[in-house]
């Protein structure tokens, strides 16, 4: 086996946003000196499943559509069924992050889902330990972790904007800070 530490980030886009985000996931894994993959679960027929399986961690990250993950995310979930007949990512380490218009947009329940089902593969869930700086009249609605979330990421878009500038620039570094805190808790993970 190689001491190498890989992270891989299988994430759902429909427009591009969150596919931003995956990719702010990978630098911060990268930064911390780890391997990222990058595996879109849009077409079941081509997700990278070899890489899934090779990973010392798996990032999930999918927009919240209707106050849940989107459809392509959920048929990716039921697909891994397979693996989780044969506990194929149990004792891995899981994370996850999300993307809506809305401030809230139900989001929380899209992380909450990822993370049951990351429990039901048997994985070890790593939260987003960034302080919340955006709580109160010194706060900052430009600071990291502006939406105040511990479970994962989260992220806003404006619906009328492109993912060239949603989101903010503070919800990629967010992102990007998951990617780096799970790489450095994979390396601690795989000693
Ligand atoms: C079918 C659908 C349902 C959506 N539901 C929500 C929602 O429940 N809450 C919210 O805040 N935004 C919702 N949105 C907005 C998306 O979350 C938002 O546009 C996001 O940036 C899309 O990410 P993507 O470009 O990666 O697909 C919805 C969008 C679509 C297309």
């Amino acid at each position: 086996m190689s001491d190498q530490v890989k992270v891989a980030i299988a994430y759902h886009s429909g427009y591009g946003h969150t596919e931003v985000l995956a990719q702010a996931v990978a630098a911060g894994v990268e930064n911390a000196g780890a391997v990222a993959i990058t595996v879109s679960v849009a077409d079941l027929d081509a997700v990278n499943w070899e890489g899934l399986a090779d990973a010392d961690a798996i990032i999930f990250g999918s927009p919240t559509y209707m106050g849940s993950v989107s459809g392509p995310f959920k048929t990716f979930m039921d697909a891994s069924s397979k693996i989780w007949a044969e506990q194929g990512w149990k004792d891995k380490l899981a994370a996850g992050f999300t993307n809506s218009a809305s401030l809230s947009g139900d989001k929380l329940n899209t992380l909450i889902q990822l993370s049951i089902f990351a429990a039901q593969h048997g994985m070890n869930w790593i939260n987003l330990a960034v302080a919340n700086g955006n709580n109160s009249s010194q706060g900052n609605p430009q600071s990291l972790n502006r939406i105040g979330s511990y479970l994962g990421a989260m992220a806003q878009s404006n619906a009328d904007e492109g993912s060239d500038v949603a989101p903010p620039q503070c919800d990629r570094d967010t992102a990007q800070a998951l990617g780096a805190r799970v790489a450095a808790a994979a390396k601690r993970w795989k000693q």
